[in-house]
């Protein structure tokens, strides 16, 4: 287990964060859900910059105290833009990454830098925001940490960019035992590139999920009220009363398509499957 999160609870004045985690080795790991929903909270706490005010954070087994200096450096994560000073060139801060991280592989580094279009000998305050992101990621990737924990690294970007992060991603986890947390807004990226996925809405993990098992067996079916009222309900998470009628959440989607040939079962998307499990009702 690269890390656990077990009742860990944080008090803000209007909010409350009550989350349980379990971050896999050879796993990617995506946390889901709206603004203002707790995702960012819950990477600081992960990353000891919000204390939690009760439960258990274990990071390779260990409490976040007991951490050596080797086991931090095996902790990856995107660095905020005050890291850069936008007065440096990649070059220049190719220069001394090694001091910091001496696991920070240089030559490979600069190769990505090549394949990505990233100018060495430009100053970063010169990148747009899609090639800070690429910077960031890139930089990341390269301290050859055995665990990445990636807070809306995507965010901003435009499609080509998101969908090469996403590759850069997808390399770094072809070594065995490694791992990723990343959350996004943009559930499609979630969909693509996790393995597993927690809902989180309004500071509670709603729903934690394989996404095989999420775009396999979930469903939305669309029903009028007379189709509704005499539905075998058994298999429902969650209801939403539409202007049509009610659209239902099942796990089951096989049992309706089955039983209910009539019926309209739409393949759940992890972003229907949110939708239904923050707005819709429980039966
Ligand atoms: N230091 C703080 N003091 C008071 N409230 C805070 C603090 N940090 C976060 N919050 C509140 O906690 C809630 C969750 O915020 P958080 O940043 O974790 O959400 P998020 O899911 O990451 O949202 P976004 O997608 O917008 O980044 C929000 O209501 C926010 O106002």
């Amino acid at each position: 287990m690269l890390a656990e999160l077990d009742q860990v609870k944080k008090q803000y004045k209007d909010f409350t964060l009550d989350c349980s985690m379990k971050i896999q080795e050879d796993c990617v790991t995506g946390l889901i859900g709206a603004n203002g929903a707790g995702k960012s909270t819950t990477f600081k706490m992960l990353l000891g910059l919000v204390r939690p005010d009760s439960g258990e954070i274990r990071i390779f087994g260990k409490n976040r105290k007991d951490l050596s200096e080797n086991d931090r450096r095996e902790i990856g994560t995107v660095l905020s833009d005050s890291f850069f000073s936008g007065y440096l060139t990649v070059a220049q801060l190719m220069s001394f990454m090694g001091d910091f991280y001496p696991g920070f592989q240089k030559k490979e580094f600069e190769k990505q830098c090549g394949r990505f279009q990233l100018p060495v000998d430009k100053k970063i305050k010169e990148f747009s925001t899609g090639m800070k992101a690429k910077l960031k990621i890139l930089f990341a990737i390269s301290v050859n940490a055995r665990f990445l924990i990636l807070d809306e690294p995507t965010a901003g970007l435009d499609v080509m960019s998101r969908e090469t992060i996403l590759d850069l991603l997808r390399e770094y986890m072809e070594v065995p035992g490694r791992g990723v947390l990343i959350s996004s807004h943009i559930s499609s990226d979630l969909e693509q590139f996790c393995d597993e996925i927690y809902m989180i809405d309004r500071g509670k993990i709603v729903m934690q999920e394989e996404t095989d098992r999420i775009l396999g067996n979930y469903g939305v079916l669309k029903l009028d009220d007379r189709s509704f009222a005499s539905l075998d309900k058994k298999y429902l998470l969650r209801i939403r009363k539409e202007a049509f009628g009610y659209s239902c959440l099942t796990d089951q989607r096989q049992f309706y398509q089955e039983n209910y040939p009539d019926l309209t079962v739409e393949r759940g998307t992890v972003d229907q499957v949110l939708t239904m499990m923050t707005k819709g009702e429980a039966l």
